[in-house]
């Protein structure tokens, strides 16, 4: 009993780590898990293609979530599932503020309803909602992150209050995105989250700006306010600002974002590649998450 799902990456418009609501689009980048569920192990195991010694605590608690709930409890014997072994691989680099916490949570929760054949038991909602469930249990996120789980399951773009888990708002967009991602990670538990919540009355801004539709000045005011909280250089906003439609830190960083018009994001292109990482062009996405 195999179930495989693929989900994608994204960009913020806004961080949540300030006042508890957030805003995030999917990209076109993706993190696929393949669950097997077992019949002859109790146990439930964890792999990372590109990293073996990656932390596997968030993919296994995902399996172990969808397992609880929707798992058959009246099959005993030698045909009960008792384990399960996940393995996900990404293309999505991991703690750079692309969400691949969530991109790996999501695939994970909708590969195991897949190998179980009950994916129309849950609303994609409330999948999502069980991944930020177990993010918050293996402790790799702050708010839990519904925002970019709910923009990597749903796609589109998402405002979310993260800390109700509710979904705020959802738009299918079409938008060109330039991402530059450092060499460095960040991981979002590692956060200063007092120094994010002195710019909670910006934040406050941005929530306004997002539910008003303008997601690109929202994700500018959020780089500039989250870029100072968290110490990190605004230069390479400052650099896309006349060119773009929106720029921001994405997450808690490193990397940064970029939407607009495809042209001037080229030319946005050859100044950012001039730094150390990668600097690469995407598109939105609105499909979400996808089984098979
Ligand atoms: N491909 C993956 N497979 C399994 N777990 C993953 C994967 N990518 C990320 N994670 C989990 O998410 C954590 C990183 O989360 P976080 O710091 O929030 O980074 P990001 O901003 O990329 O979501 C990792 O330590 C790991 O627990
Ligand atoms: O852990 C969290 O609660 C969050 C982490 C941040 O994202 P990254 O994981 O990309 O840094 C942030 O953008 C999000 O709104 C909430």
């Amino acid at each position: 009993m195999q179930g495989q799902a693929k989900a994608p990456a994204a960009g913020t418009v806004l961080n949540a780590l300030a006042n508890g609501k957030g805003s995030a689009f999917a990209i076109d980048a993706y993190t696929t898990a393949t669950v097997e569920l077992l019949t002859d192990s109790e146990e439930i195991t964890g792999e990372v293609a590109e990293d073996p010694e990656a932390d596997t605590r968030l993919i296994e608690t995902c399996v172990e979530y969808v397992l609880d709930a929707h798992g058959d409890p009246d099959v005993t014997g030698p045909n009960a599932v008792s384990g399960a072994h996940v393995r996900t691989e990404s293309e999505v680099p991991m703690a750079s503020g692309l969400k691949s916490s969530s991109a790996a949570a999501n695939a994970t929760v909708m590969a195991t309803l897949d190998a179980l054949g009950k994916e129309e038991k849950m609303t994609r909602e409330d999948a999502a909602r069980l991944g930020v469930m177990a993010a918050r249990d293996v402790g790799v996120t702050v708010t839990g992150a519904f925002d970019d789980a709910s923009a990597s399951m749903l796609g589109g773009v998402t405002v979310t209050n993260n800390t109700s888990d509710d979904l705020l708002a959802r738009e299918e967009v079409d938008w060109d995105v330039l991402v530059w991602t450092p060499d460095e990670q960040s991981f979002s538990a590692d956060a200063d989250v007092e120094r994010c919540k002195q710019v909670a009355p910006m934040a406050d801004l941005v929530v306004d700006l997002a539910l008003g539709g303008e997601y690109g000045r929202a994700m500018t005011v959020n780089g500039l306010a989250f870029s100072a909280a968290l110490d990190f250089s605004t230069e390479p906003m400052v650099e896309a600002m006349p060119l773009v439609e929106g720029v921001s830190l994405s997450g808690t960083g490193p990397s940064v974002v970029a939407v607009g018009d495809r042209e001037a994001l080229e030319g946005v292109r050859k100044t950012w590649e001039q730094r150390d990482g990668s600097t690469w062009l995407t598109t939105t996405q609105n499909s979400g998450t996808q089984t098979r």
